[in-house]
């Protein structure tokens, strides 16, 4: 009779693979741990003003299609190189997506895209792509979702954000506080400020909560506070929140509660009404407010991909648009190599 009382909404349940035994299988190479290491104190250097150039976290909303994404970060180590005394280009690579109600949750949760949920293959192939970005030497960023996640694939990732749907989670709160690279913490989906300054305090604090540690097994952490977490902008209540105004704003309230003030701004979602084409326009306008001075915008996020747009999840999957999102709207590779050069040539003219 008891057993009713557990498991009433649970359809089933299976062990996972332990973070030790991915890593055994995908191993870290040391050309891959040098890309990390070096990107994420150079992200920390911009941060604290050793390093002059600004950051941007550019490609796809998600991954979905791993050729395509080698594809896109190939082109985008080529950008890099050109651009990398003025701007460190980092790569989405987001296999995880969070939903205003349902859909597609990313490469990790559904990796075959048909409600299969075969998640040690996503992790396995979020874990292989992850690899080989870092081994042409460009670093990778993700959005920390799920709290257990890391444990599989963190020590490949240079710089994580927490969404705007989960920025007032304490849960998320705490995992920003412990992860090992730059996290941005991001306004709220109606645009709310305060609560990713909430958030960057909780994150800079110690913390203590239960996690899974590397043989899978349930553990306390205890954290030292992440001091390089800062506020990302991303628009949201129907209004953008990219322009100098606003950024004017977002310092004064940093420094009212004696935090940094740096800034990272979304172009995308809520600072362009979800219009992808209106991205290279917020990028122009943020440029401008640094090359006229701003020191307190340390970095920029742009959604791109190898063709814009995005399609729907279509019920053949052999009917997919090579290297067109699933998720966001994102601006096409030509598109996104021309903002980002002239964004350099600005950055350039001046310094
Ligand atoms: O960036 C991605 C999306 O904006 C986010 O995952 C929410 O998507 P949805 O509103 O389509 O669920
Ligand atoms: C979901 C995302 O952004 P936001 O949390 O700002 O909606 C994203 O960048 O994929």
């Amino acid at each position: 009779m008891h057993q009713k009382l557990l498991d009433t909404h649970i359809a089933r349940s299976q062990v996972l693979i332990a973070p030790e035994e991915i890593k055994a299988k995908l191993p870290l190479t040391e050309v891959a741990a040098q890309t990390v290491l070096r990107s994420r104190q150079q992200i920390a250097n911009i941060l604290d003003v050793l390093d002059s150039r600004k950051f941007i976290v550019v490609g796809p909303c998600s991954i979905h299609d791993l050729e395509a994404a080698k594809e896109y970060a190939q082109k985008l180590k080529g950008l890099s190189d050109r651009v990398g005394d003025r701007l460190l280009l980092i790569m989405r690579a987001y296999f995880e997506k969070p939903r205003t109600t349902v859909g597609w949750k990313g490469l990790i949760n559904d990796p075959n895209m048909d409600d299969s949920f075969e998640i040690e293959k996503g992790l396995l192939l979020a874990r292989q792509l992850l690899l080989e970005i870092a081994e042409l030497g460009l670093p990778a960023a993700t959005e920390a979702l799920d709290p257990i996640v890391p444990q599989y694939i963190s020590e490949l990732i240079s710089w994580s954000a927490i969404g705007a749907r989960t920025i007032e989670s304490q849960t998320h709160r705490e995992m920003a506080s412990g992860l090992s690279m730059p996290v941005g913490l991001k306004n709220g989906t109606n645009g709310s400020i305060e609560v990713a300054i909430n958030a960057v305090q909780a994150a800079q604090k110690p913390h203590n909560f239960l996690g899974i540690d590397r043989q899978g097994k349930v553990s306390v952490f205890t954290t030292k506070g992440n001091r390089y977490a800062h506020v990302i902008l991303r628009g949201g209540g129907g209004k953008a929140n990219f322009e100098a105004a606003n950024v004017r704003a977002v310092e004064e309230l940093l420094q009212e509660s004696n935090l940094p003030t740096k800034i990272a701004i979304d172009c995308s979602h809520g600072n362009s009404n979800k219009d992808h084409k209106r991205q290279g326009d917020v990028l122009k306008n943020i440029i401008g407010q640094i090359d006229r001075g701003n020191s307190s915008i340390v970095g920029m996020m742009l959604e791109s991909n190898l063709l814009e747009g995005n399609q729907k999840i279509p019920a053949n999957l052999e009917d997919l648009q090579y290297g067109v999102s699933v998720t966001d709207k994102c601006m096409s590779w030509e598109e996104t190599e021309e903002v980002i050069l002239s964004a350099h040539a600005t950055l350039s003219q001046n310094s």
